[in-house]
């Protein structure tokens, strides 16, 4: 039987504890599809998701916009355990095929540095596109160190790490149906 989300968990060596439930989560993600669903009204877009993190935050959002659109993948990778290895690599890139002359939503778990959006977009931009609307799920705003126009948040949560709902810690905790938080007192 797995724990209830109330408990405190445990993944590798660290502890988390919860920070947004299920409900929560469900509620924001269908507010930020009504949002993208009015901004963008009468567009046929591409949702270009972010693996791995976004995977799960993706497979809501876009069924919450009602729009009718592409999806398509995109992987970029700059983390390793809790910290940022700073290099960020595209290991698989967007279809240019897709993305030229559409307008794209662009869905992210996470802006925390700003160093993965800061390198993607000019690669989502070299491809012209028609418009580009950025929405990330969890934004760590102390964190920040370089300028990322972000169109539409989730929710804006403190300089911590954080798991589940797709977004991991080293390989574990992307299955959680809710947020957990870094437990530092362990
Ligand atoms: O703003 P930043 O500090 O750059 O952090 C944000 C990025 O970090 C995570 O990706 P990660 O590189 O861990 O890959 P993953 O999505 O496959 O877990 C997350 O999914 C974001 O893409
Ligand atoms: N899992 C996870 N990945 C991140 N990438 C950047 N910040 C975070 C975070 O807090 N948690």
């Amino acid at each position: 039987m797995s724990a209830p989300l109330t408990d405190r968990i445990r993944l590798h060596e660290h502890y988390f504890r919860p920070f947004l439930s299920r409900e929560q989560l469900e509620v924001r993600v269908k507010e930020l599809g009504m949002a993208l669903h009015d901004q963008l009204a009468g567009a046929n877009p591409c949702f270009v998701v972010m693996l791995k993190g976004a995977f799960v935050f993706a497979a809501d959002l876009v069924r919450a916009s009602r729009l009718e659109g592409e999806v398509c993948f995109v992987r970029t990778s700059s983390y390793s355990g809790t910290n940022t290895v700073g290099e960020v690599k595209l290991l698989i890139p967007p279809e240019a095929e897709l993305v030229r002359g559409k307008d794209i939503v662009l869905i992210e778990d996470i802006i925390d540095s700003g160093y993965t959006m800061k390198a993607f977009l000019p690669i989502l931009q070299q491809l012209e596109p028609r418009s580009i609307t950025l929405v990330t799920l969890l934004h760590k705003p102390d964190a920040q160190r370089v300028e990322v126009p972000i169109d539409l948040i989730g929710f804006t949560i403190p300089t911590k790490f954080v798991v589940g709902y797709g977004l991991d810690y080293d390989g574990l905790g992307r299955n959680l149906p809710a947020i957990y938080q870094l437990d530092e007192s362990y």
